[in-house]
């Protein structure tokens, strides 16, 4: 048996890298991480936690304004001083704790490239192993528009965290997950952003509802929003100002110009072709075990180009770890798990499992059950009145989807992802207990709701006429 230096190497230490590294060395797997930049990769650096804690003290500024609302004083919303030295000391902490997680890990730092399929080269120095995980994520994809190159300050995930100063106003090509976010969270700390994108409605992704409802909560608070629009170009005029120019007709400016126009896989430095991997400009396509088409070499997470989300990529972690221990009729598919997303503005956008379209597309015929947040005693006295719970299930309560726009949305959608997954239905959820005043009372009101539905029908009346006498 050919002698390797390692039983694992992970390349890159983002959420995937961190879960196959961790684990591996927890399950006594001899293991080496190596990482170019920052532990926590995008997720914890560039992306997830930075864009959250900037979208917590933006709602925590905009809170003011429901003051008068809630009986209180009238005040003006405070000064902004430094969010982004903050949000780096606070990242500091995060990695610091995932940093503990790769005790036994051997790390090096530096960028990989691939020398042979077991074989990797980090600045001069070969490294092998049994089994090599590439983990390698996404960078900004850059749409040809034209100009967009000569802007010399543009703004991207990558550097959008660590602004000196908050820019009075922003322009944000993309009003995807990210554009969706930023807008919101620049735009309650005090700066003016706009947002163009090609798609017709926010949250291309999402069901269309979702998009058009969050449009009107960001139009309320001053947002623009742009859509169906072809940028014909980008400069900068004498006063240092970004002016963008549509096909549509708009001459658009700001100080700033945020790029969050889609993600590109980052595998072009990895020297693929030696190992003989394949790839495409989405990713590199992987198996139901998440191996490539050289089967010692796995692709995990956002550079595999499935569901670009870190919980799916550290699923994806702990599934392929788990296949590579398993013998072949116990091996787990990774597709077969459902991929529940949130998407942090206020309302929070969430969903799970099939969307209208999907249903319409593959000619399943659906019931939609919606219970909306204006309807519910603790959301009226709350004051979140904004939103609804939407499921779309069979006639007998077979969930297909489910979205939860409203307060409290990234929580309850789980309950909707255990739901579809271990293919629950509408009639278990009503059965369900859930603590009251919750919002997520209003996930077995849709139960409640559903059953009601059921009862209308004239066979269920009959039966039930009959029962009661
Ligand atoms: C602004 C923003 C907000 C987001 N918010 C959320 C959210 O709220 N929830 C959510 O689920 N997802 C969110 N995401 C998406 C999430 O960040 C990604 O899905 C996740 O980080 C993917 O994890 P990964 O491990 O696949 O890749 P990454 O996190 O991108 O990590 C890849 C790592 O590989 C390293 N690397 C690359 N090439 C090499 C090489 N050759 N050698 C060595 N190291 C290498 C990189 O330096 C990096 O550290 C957000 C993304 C952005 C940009
Ligand atoms: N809360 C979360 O889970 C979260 C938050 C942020 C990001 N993410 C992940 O990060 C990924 C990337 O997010 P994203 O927002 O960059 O991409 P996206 O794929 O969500 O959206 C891309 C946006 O860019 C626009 N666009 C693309 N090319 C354009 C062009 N030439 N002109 C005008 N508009 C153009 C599209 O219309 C769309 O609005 C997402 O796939 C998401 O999974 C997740």
């Amino acid at each position: 048996m050919t002698n390797y230096d390692y039983d694992i190497i992970t390349i890159g230490v983002g959420p995937a890298g961190l879960v196959v590294s961790a684990m591996g060395s927890e399950m006594g797997l001899k293991v080496c991480a190596i990482e170019k930049a920052k532990v926590g990769g995008e997720c914890m650096n560039a992306g997830c936690i930075p864009s959250k804690a900037l979208l917590r003290m933006a709602k925590t500024r905009h809170a003011v304004t429901k003051f008068p609302a809630m009986q209180m004083e009238e005040m003006r919303e405070p000064e902004v001083k430094d969010p982004f030295s903050l949000i780096q000391e606070q990242l500091k902490a995060v990695v610091a704790k995932y940093d503990k997680k790769l005790g036994k890990v051997d790390m090096v730092k530096g960028e990989a490239r691939f020398v042979d399929a077991h074989t990797v080269e980090v600045d001069g120095r070969q490294i092998s192993a049994r089994r090599i995980f590439i983990c390698t994520g996404t960078r900004p994809a850059k749409p040809s528009i034209p100009g967009l190159d000569t802007i010399d300050n543009l703004l991207t995930n990558e550097n959008l965290f660590h602004l000196e100063v908050m820019p009075k106003s922003m322009l944000i090509i993309g009003g995807g997950a990210i554009g969706a976010e930023m807008a919101q969270a620049f735009s309650r700390m005090g700066c003016r952003t706009t947002i163009v994108q090609m798609d017709p409605h926010l949250l291309p992704f999402a069901d269309r509802f979702a998009g058009e409802l969050l449009e009107e909560c960001f139009k309320k608070e001053g947002i623009a929003v742009y859509n169906s629009r072809s940028i014909t170009s980008v400069t900068k005029n004498e006063q240092g100002n970004v002016v963008l120019t549509t096909k549509e007709g708009e001459t658009l400016e700001a100080e700033r110009l945020l790029l969050a126009a889609g993600r590109t896989p980052v595998i072009d430095k990895l020297d693929l072709e030696k190992a003989g991997v394949q790839y495409t400009p989405k990713g590199i396509p992987v198996n139901a075990n998440l191996q490539t088409n050289v089967p010692n070499i796995f692709a995990v997470g956002d550079c595999n180009g499935n569901y670009l989300f870190s919980h799916a990529a550290m699923h994806q972690g702990m599934i392929a770890l788990m296949n590579i221990m398993r013998p072949w009729p116990f091996k787990k598919d990774f597709k077969k798990y459902v991929v529940p997303w949130t998407v942090f503005t206020e309302p929070q956008v969430s969903s799970v499992g099939l969307r209208e379209a999907d249903l319409i597309a593959a000619g399943i015929k659906y019931e939609v059950i919606e219970a909306k947040y204006a309807d519910y005693g603790a959301a009226i006295a709350e004051q979140v009145t904004t939103g609804s719970v939407r499921v779309l299930a069979s006639k007998y309560g077979k969930i297909y989807g489910a979205s939860v726009i409203g307060e409290g949305s990234a929580e309850m959608i789980n309950e909707w992802a255990l739901a579809i997954q271990k293919k629950i239905r509408l009639v278990d959820i009503m059965l369900l207990q859930h603590s009251f005043p919750s919002m997520s009372f209003m996930n077995k009101s849709i139960g409640e709701m559903w059953m009601m539905g059921m009862l209308k029908n004239e066979t269920m009346k009959k039966m039930m006429t009959k029962m009661l006498k």
